[in-house]
């Protein structure tokens, strides 16, 4: 491959400390990944330190997983499904997504970028799943990190870098990597596969990353891995540049978007299915990542004309020839020390129009079965090394190696070899000298068994894609029912269960339990005079001011209208108030704009601690209700508990606002009734 940066400038770069990074716990999983003695239990604990990763983890397991099988709640089993290197690569693409959101670089747009690279990650593991080269959930990262040059150049030169992409812009020729090459001695694409390759990804995909624009220069065979690594990659960008493209851009692209899936044995409906499938997960992920991705209408329009080319007879047998290619040629794999076995094997198995690996001992055999994944082995039982039985031993035991036709070359009349090869998990059996026809007869056979295969796992893919989109659909249904779609807040239900497990919690611990009741003050008047749709930008700013002034552990929901229910675990009447003041403090000072309108609210509380005779979270509530409807009286704009019992000292000295104490109460307020408007219209 051609196209590597200078080694001697990238690492000058890198030691400007200024390359993108992975960062914190992503950095501790991706060395543990790197060490071969990690235990499970370390490396999950590890990652158990990084929640947001486990809960992308946890995602990209259940998508991973068989449909039948139960759905994956834990680290250490989305482990045991994802496998190291897809989780090693996913701490890699996530933690540089996390750190790496915005940036010094003007011109350069980190929203678009990263939402692009999900699509294009989406789309490369969709493919991946069809056309079973890599695992699609390694090649996840790979379409993530496939750009990675680009948003590296943005970063160590912001200023250069955003001026020559405002340059571009102006033009309609620019060559992006020409003109970076002219400005910094080296191109995104450069940069993307050095960057990679240092930080240990496999060889195939640097290559792949590096070459995927420019697959002219590419010289491998058109059925090598490696060239199918890299037409994946390029269907996957592909994918994501027509999907976001407008309906007129999307005509357009399909004319290259259809014979790249063609190189891939996947005909028009498939490719469509693809792109419906990567925009549904795209927008899934990109709610879990809280990235922005917009609907994007559906490709399952029937396959536009291609002109002459869908309809000819050589483009007809170009879209469907790759896959029956695929099914009829074998990766075949040989192990035996003899060359001349080696030799007459491979002959046997091109003419028959396969692909032959060869390995001369066990060890190198186990190696590179793991690399090129062949559907058939055919192993010496007396190969050094690691001998041929416990090679197939061994591979039975992973993952690739269960699903692969081993067939051991054995001696003549060597029965107790031949017991011990079956009970190691050899398929068939061929004696020495091997005789061709024979040895041609139970290849047919072999290669039967793994057709039927084939089709068994074709059809368990599709129920597993059933099955995973069934599960997707459920969790909207189920975030929905739980969800308030105009503040994205829990809603009352959910804040209900909540509410019922703190109690239940509190009860066990004995430890103090707090609700807050807030509404927000003559909110009628905003509509009234403003206009509904006014009245609902408010409710969202407010709703996130409320939320910025609490801790992490309270937990915020709206219960109605402009009413809001906050429960503060494991606090008691005077952090809770205190709480609650921080909040009416910070609603007070949010500027709230609405189209050209400039307002100031605020908000009245109800604070109430749980207490030994109250009998269930609805009686707490009341209290804190009744807190609200007195702060309501008071005149608004204040903070009040029905409860005594306070220290009120303590809590004046640490407030801003003044209060007013009552009788068996504690109210906070600045005197100022809402809502004004700061600014006057247009
Ligand atoms: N824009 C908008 N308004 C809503 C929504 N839900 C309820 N409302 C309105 O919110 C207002 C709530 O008013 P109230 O709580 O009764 O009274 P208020 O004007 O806030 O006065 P006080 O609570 O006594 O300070 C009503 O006019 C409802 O119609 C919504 O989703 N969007």
């Amino acid at each position: 491959m051609g196209s590597t940066i200078d080694i001697r400038t990238f690492e000058q770069i890198k030691a400007s400390g200024d390359l993108p990074s992975p960062k914190g716990s992503a950095l501790a999983i991706i060395r543990l990944t790197r060490q071969d003695d990690v235990s499970l239990a370390e490396l999950t604990r590890v990652i158990k330190t990084d929640p947001a990763f486990v809960g992308r983890l946890i995602k990209a397991a259940n998508g991973a997983t068989v449909g039948g099988r139960r759905k994956i709640a834990s680290v250490q089993d989305a482990l045991t499904v994802l496998g190291l290197p897809a989780v090693r690569n996913m701490a890699l693409g996530f933690s540089l997504l996390s750190s790496l959101r915005s940036g010094a670089c003007k011109a350069f747009d980190y929203d678009a970028y990263w939402s692009g690279a999900l699509l294009t990650a989406v789309a490369l593991q969709a493919v991946a799943q069809r056309i079973r080269t890599v695992p699609p959930d390694e090649m996840f990262c790979l379409g993530l990190l496939s750009r990675i040059g680009e948003l590296a150049l943005a970063t160590i030169y912001p200023d250069a870098y955003g001026e020559l992409l405002t340059l571009l812009s102006a033009s309609d020729d620019g060559d992006l990597a020409a003109s970076e090459r002219t400005a910094f001695a080296m191109d995104h694409r450069e940069l993307t596969a050095a960057m990679l390759a240092d930080w240990g990804l496999p060889r195939l995909f640097v290559e792949a990353a590096a070459l995927f624009e420019v697959p002219e220069r590419a010289q491998w065979p058109a059925d090598s891995r490696q060239r199918q690594i890299l037409d994946a990659l390029r269907l996957a960008d592909a994918i994501r540049q027509t999907c976001l493209a407008d309906p007129s851009g999307r005509a357009e692209r399909v004319a290259w978007l259809y014979p790249l899936g063609e190189r891939l044995g996947i005909d028009p409906d498939g490719v469509n299915a693809l792109c419906d499938g990567a925009i549904e997960s795209w927008v899934d992920w990109a709610r879990l990542l809280k990235m922005p991705a917009q609907a994007l209408p559906p490709m399952t329009t029937p396959v536009p004309a291609m002109g002459p080319r869908s309809t000819s007879g050589a483009a007809a047998e170009a879209a469907k020839s790759p896959s029956m290619v695929a099914a009829s040629r074998l990766r075949v794999l040989v192990v035996d020390a003899d060359p001349a076995v080696r030799g007459l094997l491979r002959g046997m198995l091109e003419r028959a129009g396969h692909d032959v690996f060869e390995a001369d001992c066990g060890r190198q055999g186990m190696e590179l079965a793991l690399e090129v994944q062949p559907q058939m082995m055919l192993v010496d039982a007396g190969v050094v090394e690691i001998d041929g039985l416990s090679l197939t031993r061994a591979l039975r035991q992973t993952r690739i190696g269960r699903g692969i036709y081993i067939l051991v070359l054995t001696e003549h009349g060597d029965d107790e070899c031949l017991i011990e090869a079956f009970d190691n998990g050899a398929d068939d059996y061929v004696t020495k000298p091997v005789r061709p026809r024979l040895l041609a007869a139970r290849l047919r056979a072999g290669h039967r068994v793994i057709r039927l295969q084939q089709e068994v796992e074709h059809d368990r893919e599709e129920i597993r894609r059933f099955a995973a989109e069934l599960a997707v659909k459920n969790r909207r249904l189920e975030e929905a029912a739980m969800t308030d779609p105009l503040t994205g807040f829990p809603n009352r239900r959910y804040a209900i269960e909540r509410m019922q497990q703190a109690w239940a919690s509190a009860q066990r611990s004995g430890r103090p339990l707090c609700a807050m009741v807030i509404d927000i003050d003559a909110f009628k008047q905003i509509n009234d005079t403003h206009g509904h749709d006014v009245g609902d930008q408010v409710l969202c700013q407010i709703s996130a001011a409320i939320k910025h002034a609490l801790r992490a552990p309270d937990m915020v929901a709206r219960t109605g209208g402009d009413e809001f229910l906050v429960l503060c675990p494991e606090t008691d009447l005077e952090a809770a108030l205190h709480c609650g003041e921080r909040v009416r403090q910070a609603v007070r000072a949010a500027r709230v704009s609405a189209g050209e309108v400039v307002l100031s609210l605020s908000i009245s509380a109800g604070v109430a601690q749980s207490e030994a005779h109250m009998p269930d979270p609805d009686a707490l509530i009341k209290v804190a209700d009744q807190g609200a409807y007195l702060a309501k009286a008071q005149g608004r704009n204040r903070v009040a508990s029905v409860q005594s019992g306070v220290c009120a000292d303590a809590i004046r000295q640490g407030l801003a606002g003044q209060h007013v104490g009552m009788k068996g109460t504690q109210v906070y307020a600045d005197g100022a009734v809402s809502p004004t408007v700061l600014n006057e219209r247009g």
